[in-house]
């Protein structure tokens, strides 16, 4: 099968978008894993699909594979702005405000003058149970009514985070420096460790001033990517309900700068950023 394919970026976390709109796409594991090869394929950090809405009051349906395993997922901040410069640049739509379901979230995405894109990106949820996080037996220390949970990573290390849902999970630590912060190490063993029973990305998160952080995340099923976005708004999302930050935030990633704002319980996490195109090719799978 010769398959046509986009190659884009959203501050460096990097995708190839599919479009399976006009007809049903359906890529096995080593296909997709094909895809995100960086060495035999094209290389991506995720596979987005896009697809034609499958229930009323949405634009689209989208879904997303971590290219490292072919495994789909149910969030990613990033392909979520690329996705609207993708259907926007191929004629797909010329709304500039769509409305987009995943595998277990809808969200509305706001394509700006600057071509930045703007995403609600819902409500963040924070119970265990909600990621899902195996908590029996441990007690977390409350800092202003956040949880901050133990979590013993072997070897006499011992990690306290910060549990997010952004419809994906997400398991935030502070750091004196994320230059030096240990991601290499603690980010494979967070993300397995077995309290995550479907693992979970891990989020290094370095507070510079209330309203500046710089972040790296070990993602789920990826390794550090440059950024992520369902990433940023997991720690901001901490920083703000720990006390540390205000309600709008610039995470500097190694790829770039999100900027992520929430106004509390009840709101919307809302992420602005850049989406990038770089290529488009086509790949014998
Ligand atoms: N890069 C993404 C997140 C992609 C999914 C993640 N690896 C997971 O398994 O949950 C983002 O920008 O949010």
């Amino acid at each position: 099968m010769r398959l046509h394919f986009t190659k884009m970026h959203g501050a460096g976390n990097d995708f190839v978008v599919l479009d399976a709109t006009r007809a049903p796409l359906a890529l096995s594991r080593e296909q997709l894993q094909l895809l995100g090869d960086r060495r035999f394929g094209v290389g991506a950090d995720q596979i987005l699909v896009v697809e034609a809405a499958q229930t009323p009051g949405v634009d689209f349906r989208y879904r997303i594979f971590n290219g490292a395993t072919g495994d789909e997922v149910e969030q990613c901040g990033n392909g979520s702005r690329c996705f609207v410069r993708y259907v926007h640049d191929h004629g797909l739509s010329d709304q500039t405000t769509i409305r987009v379901e995943t595998v277990n979230n809808r969200l509305t995405l706001t394509l700006q003058p600057d071509g930045r894109v703007t995403v609600d990106m819902n409500q963040p949820r924070f119970a265990p149970a909600d990621l899902p996080f195996d908590a029996s037996g441990l007690v977390p220390r409350e800092v202003n009514g956040m949880p901050l949970w133990p979590l013993d990573l072997g070897e006499g290390a011992q990690a306290e985070v910060a549990l997010v849902s952004m419809g994906n999970p997400h398991a935030v630590l502070r750091v004196d420096d994320v230059a030096t912060a240990p991601v290499a190490d603690w980010g494979p063993k967070i993300e397995a460790h077995p309290r995550f029973p479907r693992k979970v990305n891990a989020g290094f998160l370095q507070v510079r001033s209330r309203s500046e952080v710089a972040l790296r995340v070990f993602e789920r099923d990826a390794g550090e990517t440059l950024a992520c976005g369902t990433g940023a708004c997991a720690a901001v999302v901490a920083g703000i309900r720990l006390g540390w930050l205000d309600a709008t935030v610039d995470v500097h990633t190694r790829g770039g700068v999100l900027t992520i704002s929430w106004a509390g319980e009840g709101h919307s996490v809302m992420m602005t950023g850049p989406a990038v195109t770089v290529f488009e090719g086509e790949i014998e799978l």
